[in-house]
């Protein structure tokens, strides 16, 4: 990296994923971060973070440089530019605000300053932004971490920090690949992740979502982790519902010209150590009363499978599910109404 000023990162979100990529880039040396929380706003600004990492080890009452409880308006507040803004809010098209609305303010008229990181998972996340934003690059974020926010403030981190870096494709935006790698170089800086260039970012985004679009729902409807899951009914719920699903996603890929390896349905349904009991993101908020990434995990693969003339009963059986399952959620949280009951 040239230049010894330290790059300034605004990290949008700090629940699992945002708060150890804000320790992370903080160990790492090089950069500066703000984070912008929300509900954990109190508790992590007068007591910080307590966290219990694979990579970092125990981390008491840590926080970044900045925390906020308001995405900076960087016009109004004078504020200079950003080096990078990190998107880690869960991300759920159609309820308000969009993820567009999210980082506006905090990005410079016409920008071509501030490099927009996804830390999300899902398909075609970064076309809002084209349309939006057509002057600012946009790098994709695969994160294969294992973290979850037990208690506002409180993180465990059980499965390592490896992270996939690559630029979402922008005709308006010329050698995208060096602002991937200097992202690279500063995120692995403190030696604690394993965070590398991925030169597919479409290739390596159908991969990752051979897990999320099964095991996220599976375990969010079935209430099991993905260790409990290999175990249940002698591996029969493997068999008869985790494979044919995962199959189904890699036909959709390979019909959408995303060749995956052959051995990618054994590889996901193992990679997580049986005695992790690792509750997918999706498990966890809807034990939390969250609402849901079902759109971005299933809908967006179920789509383009449809529209590529594959059969996928069961993707969109459990995208239906899922469907139903938030819809639940937003009774809960008054964001419908039903007709009173018959007395
Ligand atoms: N957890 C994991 O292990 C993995 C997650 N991912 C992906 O990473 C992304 C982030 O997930 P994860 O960290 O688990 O999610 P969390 O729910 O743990 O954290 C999201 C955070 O974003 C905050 N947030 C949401 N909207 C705003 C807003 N408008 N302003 C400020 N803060 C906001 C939430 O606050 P509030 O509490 O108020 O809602 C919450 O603290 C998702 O796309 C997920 O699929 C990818 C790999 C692994
Ligand atoms: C599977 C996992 C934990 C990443 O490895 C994830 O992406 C999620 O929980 O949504």
């Amino acid at each position: 990296m040239t230049g010894s000023r330290k790059k300034s990162v605004l990290i949008i979100g700090g629940g699992a994923v945002g708060a150890i990529a804000a320790l992370n880039l903080e160990v790492g040396g090089l950069t500066s971060v703000t984070l912008v929380l929300r509900s954990n706003f109190n508790a992590v600004n007068e007591h910080g973070f307590d966290i219990k990492s694979c990579d970092h080890g125990r981390v008491n009452s840590w926080k970044p440089s900045i925390v906020r409880n308001s995405i900076p308006d960087i016009a109004k507040e004078s504020l200079p530019p950003y080096d990078y803004i990190v998107l880690c809010t869960k991300n759920i098209p159609g309820i308000p605000p969009t993820v567009v609305d999210l980082v506006t303010p905090a990005l410079p008229k016409a920008n071509s300053h501030t490099t927009l990181v996804l830390l999300q998972n899902g398909l075609h996340i970064y076309t809002p932004f084209l349309e939006t934003h057509p002057q600012t690059l946009v790098l994709s974020g695969i994160s294969m971490i294992g973290s979850e926010e037990i208690s506002p403030g409180q993180i465990i981190q059980n499965e390592g920090d490896r992270l996939i870096i690559g630029a979402f494709p922008n005709p308006n935006i010329d050698s995208p690949t060096s602002a991937a790698l200097e992202f690279v170089s500063i995120y692995q800086n403190g030696g604690k992740t394993d965070c590398k260039l991925g030169e597919d970012v479409l290739h390596d985004r159908w991969r990752k979502l051979v897990y999320n679009a099964c095991l996220n729902p599976i375990c969010a409807i079935l209430g099991l982790d993905t260790g409990r899951l290999r175990l249940a009914a002698d591996g029969e719920v493997i068999e008869k519902l985790v494979r044919p699903a995962m199959q189904e996603i890699v036909d959709a890929a390979r019909a959408n010209g995303v060749v995956l390896d052959e051995d990618v349905v054994q590889k996901m349904i193992d990679v997580d150590p049986l005695q992790s009991y690792l509750s997918p993101s999706m498990l966890a908020d809807v034990k939390k009363g969250n609402l849901i990434e079902y759109e971005n995990l299933l809908g967006g693969p179920l789509r383009e499978g449809r529209k590529a003339g594959v059969k996928m009963p069961t993707i969109e059986m459990l995208y239906y599910m899922a469907k139903g399952i938030q819809w639940r959620t937003m009774e809960a949280r008054g964001m419908v109404d039903i007709p009173p009951q018959n007395v």
